[in-house]
């Protein structure tokens, strides 16, 4: 189908507008509050270091802080924990408490092996002993910990399927819950902390003293969320983007909301605000390439941004001109920024991220335009860049590590193939019916003949595999490489983004939408409402 003159993607006007956002406001930015949360800490700290010679409550109230938001407060003496734990092997040997600390070290970088799950299989190995079919709570934590397995370790393979399957029987015959949990290790922390706190509190286990911290800490993280996100948006405003491309998804919040996901680190504030203007403008380039450019414009716009050079902008339209010039500015201040803090010049990199991106764009309109349908493979090898992802992460790496790059290729195309078909399971049904490329799901059907519900099921397991990956990236230690270091930021930043496309595309929502689904509502409570 050659698309003739302009389509619009039909996207409703943004929910906030400038004044809204600028005029946002919270009590909590006050000295006393600060004082009260000190003082809610060392309560916190005190219980938390109380010495027990059983570690397993001492690991509930460590997974616990992490899921109420406020493990950040006390991440020295959780890591000194756990190296006790991990050095003493003194977790209890039961079904439960093993998940439990094997999930928690493992997160938290102390790779216990799978062999410690070998006392619950059979004599052959073969499975795990059908009399912990019966231990409901021991066979959660196991099914959890199994999300932590890297390639190879068949002994998780088989304890995700022996608890799944009994877990989902019970499911179906209990109705109780709704499907199953979606594993905690793919869970991102921040977005995800009220919904916890409002759960925790109704808990008949639940301390006073951790409540009210946080409580008070999710008001006090608001307010300094609200004034990044009103910095952001001003800068969002100067760029005239919005008036200049009416078109583009006018979405700063949501694009902000991306980023306390990200980057959930509180002293990070300057790189959610830097990954939130990435969002934006990939999101900006998304629309110009899928809906609005003509495949000629698009042709000469792309050859202006692998030129990287403001002289060949007087043959683009002005709107072209207009998003070539912010994007240009942006990376400019950005190399600015990160030549004075770190002393060296990523503009090259920078550039490269941006060219690759509308490089794998400009593939993608063009397959659109011959009505070429690719293969899932084929699709997904330029995919995984045309999601953005890697835009977010080139421009984050500079700013977490002096490593050298190469050491994270994996793990980014890891990370961005999950972003992608995560992106693709929420936003495709509508892109395709707008017009754009074959996305995975259309593309899996294409090849396969395979059912829709057949292909998601399909992208399901890759999903899974791709962790898998993930997991063995994340948790490697090349003893034999002396330089192998990974950076622990840049790690936790490819980790939670990844958990973050998960999150916002989660149940089939489109994500920037505006269905009033429950990521937009998790977006007011975490934005915008104070906690009461
Ligand atoms: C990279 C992004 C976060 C940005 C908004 C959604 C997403 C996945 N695609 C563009
Ligand atoms: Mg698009
Ligand atoms: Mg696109
Ligand atoms: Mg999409």
């Amino acid at each position: 189908p050659i698309p003739t003159g302009r389509r619009s993607g039909g996207y409703p006007p943004a929910l906030w507008d400038f004044d809204t956002i600028q005029s946002l406001n919270t009590e909590y930015k006050g000295e006393r509050h600060m004082r009260r949360e000190e003082d809610l800490i060392g309560q916190v700290r005190e219980m938390l270091v109380h010495e027990v010679e059983d570690p397993t409550p001492q690991l509930e109230f460590i997974d616990d802080l992490h899921k109420l938001g406020i493990s950040c407060h006390f991440e020295n003496e959780i890591l000194q924990i756990l190296k006790s734990i991990y050095l003493n092997q003194n977790y209890k040997r039961d079904l439960y408490s093993t998940s439990l600390a094997f999930r928690l070290l493992r997160q938290y970088g102390f790779i216990l092996p799978q062999e410690v799950f070998d006392c619950f299989k059979n004599e052959e190995g073969t499975d795990f002993k059908p009399s912990f079919g019966r231990d409901i709570k021991g066979l959660l934590q196991l099914y959890e910990a199994s999300f932590l397995s890297r390639k190879g370790e068949e002994t998780l393979q088989l304890a995700r399927e022996f608890a799944t399957k009994i877990l989902q029987k019970e499911v179906d015959e209990r109705e109780f819950a709704t499907k199953m949990e979606f594993p905690s290790h793919w869970t991102v922390q921040m977005p995800n902390a009220r919904p916890f706190i409002d759960a925790y509190r109704r808990r008949p286990d639940m301390n006073p003293v951790v409540l009210e911290l946080a409580i008070l800490d999710t008001n006090i993280v608001q307010a300094q969320f609200q004034e990044e996100l009103k910095e952001t948006s001003r800068w969002w405003e100067s760029t005239g983007i919005v008036q200049e491309l009416p078109f583009v998804r006018d979405r700063i919040v949501e694009g902000y909301f991306w980023t306390i996901g990200v980057t959930q680190r509180r002293e990070h504030g300057y790189e959610r605000i830097m990954t939130a203007k990435v969002i934006a403008l990939v999101t900006c380039l998304d629309d110009i390439y899928d809906v609005y450019g003509t495949i000629e414009e698009l042709q000469l716009f792309t050859s202006t941004i692998q030129r990287w050079d403001l002289e060949s902008m007087k043959q683009l339209p002005t709107y072209m001109q207009v998003s070539f010039l912010a994007l240009h500015n942006f990376v400019t201040e950005v190399a600015y920024d990160t030549l004075k803090k770190k002393g060296y010049n990523s503009t090259p990199y920078l550039r490269k991220t941006w060219v690759d991106l509308v490089e794998s764009y400009i593939k993608e309109a063009t397959w659109y335009y011959n009505g070429y349908k690719p293969s899932m493979q084929e699709y997904l090898n330029n995919a995984w860049i045309s999601v953005g992802s890697m835009a977010i992460l080139n421009h984050l790496f500079f700013r977490f590590t002096n490593e050298r790059m190469h050491k994270y290729r994996d793990m980014n195309r890891v990370s961005s193939n999950i972003v992608r078909l995560a992106d693709d399971m929420g936003t495709s049904l509508a892109e395709v019916e707008r017009g754009d490329v074959p996305k995975a799901i259309q593309c899996y059907m294409n090849e396969t003949n395979a059912s829709e519900e057949e292909a998601r099921e399909y992208v399901r397991r890759v999903i899974q595999e791709e962790w898998e990956k993930l997991n063995t990236e994340l948790m490697r230690d090349d003893d034999d490489d002396d330089d192998f270091t990974l950076s622990k930021y840049y790690c936790e930043v490819v980790a939670n983004l990844t958990r973050m496309a998960q999150f916002i595309y989660q149940d089939g929502s489109d994500g920037f939408g505006m269905k009033d689904s429950k990521v937009n509502r998790l977006l007011k409570e975490t934005l915008i409402e104070r906690y009461e």
